[in-house]
């Protein structure tokens, strides 16, 4: 549960939040199979409320009304199409599910697939679940039925999630109905599963549910692979639950990785304690995690702490990548996001149907659409990883509290400065004799380098000059951009 499934040479994902499944299979032919992501995390796939106030939120899609495979995103045919065009183009899939709860107690009428229910007095016929099937008032004894109180691990799983009414993962008929869906999500295609709320359900309920999934299609995955679970639990320390109660049945996304580099990055933590960073820090081993900056809940400044980096500081934001991604620390998650002015809204939309993506002819983004995971910064930096792959971390440099330099083996090195002076001395970078194109100011096109270049000596030495007053106040140089 572990394993992340990717193609060979492919070492990071990105979640396409809110994406229709048609850009997703376009997206995957046109750029992340060409340019080496490993894959997708795509937003949830079973029916949702569809909420009206606030006008379509993002957060409805964490209402499930069923496990019928239709939302805005599309229809069980297009994420089927989807799936099998991105495995073709060497992209993987992992599904967002959602199985914690299902729509807010307040919540009735019909979901995105036209399938009645009522929160209220828990149908969801589209299941079909009933009122046998949920957490009440012998389970929860929160008093009102709500999670108030995070210390108590007992009431976190055993209550509602603000009003959301919480499914009881202990029933073997609610596992089965789970299990169904899981293993119909296994048979389109997917690596793995993104589990939504993962602290607000028991590890064991967690373990009986994915020790009933399938192992992964042979055709595209080979024999005897199992789906790479990604347990959402936000756990910044302090709270009762912890992420390793998790550890035995997946990785778990990890909270401390983002806050810990935005503090670095917006300079109230010096940069020159990162050569350590990761399990040095006191976090969970690189094999049981998934790092990310930002996600799609703790950009809007809730679930998480709020504090971390996002594309809206995009000068540390793109150094903050760049680390993670340089790192050998873990498994890397690049946001990609949609704009919004007001932490509900939802993706962009015509009268709620959501918004193609447009691609511009500098392969950006329009239309609302962020797609960080397509500046030249990050998906370079992608390559970089790739070009690492399991090489450790070598030569590292620090001068002053934000200037430091490391390299991979003798694969990849990279230099960041947030000091307000430039860097300019001559290191030693690991790499063979040769110029390098830096891959954060340009790409290595037609023979030759579009931004800037580094001369390596024969003794692996180069003079190293990286900018303070820049944009971009970092290097990248890697054997796979070589002139
Ligand atoms: O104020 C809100 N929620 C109350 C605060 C509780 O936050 C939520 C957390 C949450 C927050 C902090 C924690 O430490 C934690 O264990 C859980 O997890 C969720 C997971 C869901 O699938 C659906 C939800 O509605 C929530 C949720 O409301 C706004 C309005 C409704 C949705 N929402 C939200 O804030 C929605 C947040 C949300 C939605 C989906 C997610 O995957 C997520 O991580 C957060």
């Amino acid at each position: 549960y572990h394993e992340p499934n990717c193609a060979p040479g492919r070492s990071a994902i990105t979640h396409l939040f809110e994406w229709r499944w048609d850009d997703i299979a376009k997206e995957c032919e046109t750029f992340l199979g060409p340019y080496g992501y490993c894959g997708v995390q795509i937003s949830p796939t079973s029916e949702n409320a569809v909420w009206t106030t606030p006008f379509r939120p993002w957060w409805e899609r964490y209402q499930p009304v069923s496990y019928k495979l239709t939302t805005r995103s599309g229809d069980e045919n297009a994420l089927r199409n989807m799936i099998s065009r991105c495995n073709k183009a060497g992209v993987r899939i992992y599904a967002d599910i959602v199985i914690d709860h299902m729509s807010g107690a307040e919540a009735s009428g019909k979901g995105t697939a036209g399938t009645q229910y009522n929160g209220g007095s828990l149908h969801y016929p589209g299941v079909p679940f009933g009122p046998n099937d949920f957490n009440n008032g012998v389970t929860c004894h929160s008093g009102d039925g709500s999670i108030h109180n995070y210390g108590n691990p007992e009431e976190v799983r055993n209550c509602r999630l603000g009003s959301l009414v919480d499914l009881a993962m202990g029933h073997d008929y609610v596992r089965g109905k789970v299990v169904a869906y899981l293993n119909h999500l296994v048979d389109l295609g997917v690596a793995g599963f993104r589990v939504d709320a993962a602290k607000h359900m028991w590890p064991a309920d967690l373990k009986a549910v994915f020790g009933q999934v399938k192992n992964l299609r042979s055709d595209v995955f080979g024999s005897s692979k199992t789906p790479l679970i990604i347990q959402e639990v936000i756990d910044q320390g302090g709270e009762a639950i912890k992420g390793e109660e998790y550890l035995a049945t997946g990785r778990i996304t990890n909270f401390k990785f983002g806050l810990e580099l935005g503090k670095v990055f917006r300079r109230q933590n010096p940069m020159k304690y990162l050569q350590n960073f990761g399990e040095g820090w006191g976090e969970w081993s690189g094999n049981d995690v998934v790092n990310f900056i930002d996600n799609h809940d703790n950009q809007r400044g809730h679930g998480g702490a709020g504090g971390v980096l996002t594309h809206r500081d995009p000068r540390p934001y793109k150094l903050a990548t760049a680390f993670m991604l340089a790192h050998p620390y873990g498994f890397p998650r690049v946001m990609s996001s949609f704009s919004f002015t007001s932490s509900d809204q939802g993706p962009p939309n015509h009268n709620g149907d959501i918004a193609h993506v447009s691609i511009n002819s500098d392969m950006s983004c329009g239309g609302g659409w962020v797609c960080e995971h397509r500046w030249r910064q990050m998906y370079n930096m992608v390559a970089f990883r790739n070009i690492a792959g399991t090489t450790p971390m070598k030569n590292w440099w620090s001068d002053a509290n934000y200037q430091i330099a490391f390299s991979r083996g003798n694969k990849a090195f990279i230099a960041l400065n947030l000091e307000g002076h430039p860097i300019d001395v001559t290191l030693q970078t690991g790499l063979s004799q040769g110029t390098y194109c830096d891959v954060i100011s340009g790409d290595l096109h037609n023979g030759r380098c579009t931004g800037s270049s580094v001369n390596v000596g024969g003794d692996g030495r180069a003079h190293v000059k990286v900018c303070s007053d820049c944009d971009d106040p970092m290097l990248a140089i890697h054997v796979g951009a070589k002139v």
